[in-house]
């Protein structure tokens, strides 16, 4: 299975003057975790890390030092995460026909995670790994007000991998340049455009690296398996 991992952002919300995923966490950088549960990941064959060329030296430094066994690409990344996975899919390999895609910041997903996302993959169009959601939900108007408060059973946090169709997935790229859509994730592409995606269970601890206090966590989750 191809694997394509996000890594190009600027981690605005971690308040770093760097790329987050260069942050350590357990004496290891952030992107070092996620692609250590990569590579030992058994149905992994390729990844690409999409991201930021000024970041290619310190990423080159950090597989000189993982030595996987498998291929890795670096990939040039994009503005946005949307323009980055786009510019992912023109550089997977001609034989590429799934694909998933992980966030380099979501270092906490298991490789049990990615081989039974790259199994169920096989069988659908597009999935993503997801958990019900564990708090009351209310959706607010621009002056505070409360408007609706949504049944929980039917709400998800939509978490990564996420897999996809490689020339379904273009297609839909495609179309949210052509009509201007922008979105946080690749199932919201295939939702637009009338592509059923299922939801794969996921991990309550697949966090995403986000802020300084899910370091902290994930440093405590890291420790709490022994690394
Ligand atoms: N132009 C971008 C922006 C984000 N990402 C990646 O998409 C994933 C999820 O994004 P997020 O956690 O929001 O990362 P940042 O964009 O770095 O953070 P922020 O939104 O706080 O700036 C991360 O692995 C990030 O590196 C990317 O590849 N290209
Ligand atoms: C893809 C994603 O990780 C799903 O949870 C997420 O949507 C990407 O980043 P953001 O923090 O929502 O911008």
């Amino acid at each position: 299975m191809y694997l394509l991992i996000p890594a190009a952002g600027i981690g605005k919300r971690m308040g770093s003057n760097r790329n987050k995923l260069l942050l350590l966490v357990r004496s290891q950088p952030i992107i070092a975790w996620t692609l250590l549960a990569a590579e030992a990941a058994s149905t992994i064959s390729w990844i690409g890390i999409i991201s930021q060329s000024t970041d290619w030296p310190e990423f080159n430094a950090i597989l000189a030092d993982l030595k996987l066994t498998k291929p890795v690409e670096l990939i040039q990344g994009g503005s946005t995460r949307q323009e980055s996975v786009y510019n992912g899919l023109q550089s997977l390999p001609i034989a590429a026909e799934q694909v998933l895609i992980h966030d380099g910041a979501r270092c906490l997903a298991t490789p049990d995670l990615f081989n039974s996302c790259a199994e169920s993959i096989r069988h659908c169009p597009g999935l993503i790994a997801g958990v019900p959601v564990k708090d009351t939900i209310k959706i607010v108007d621009g002056q505070g007000i409360i408007q609706e408060t949504p049944d929980r059973r039917q709400l998800w946090a939509a978490q990564t991998p996420q897999g996809f169709d490689v020339k379904l997935l273009k297609q839909c790229h495609a179309e949210g340049v052509r009509q201007g859509w922008e979105v946080t994730d690749d199932a919201a592409l295939f939702e637009k455009c009338g592509i059923e995606v299922r939801i794969v269970e996921g991990e309550e601890t697949n966090l995403k690296v986000t802020t300084p206090q899910d370091l902290a966590i994930a440093e405590f989750i890291l420790t709490s398996r022994g690394f």
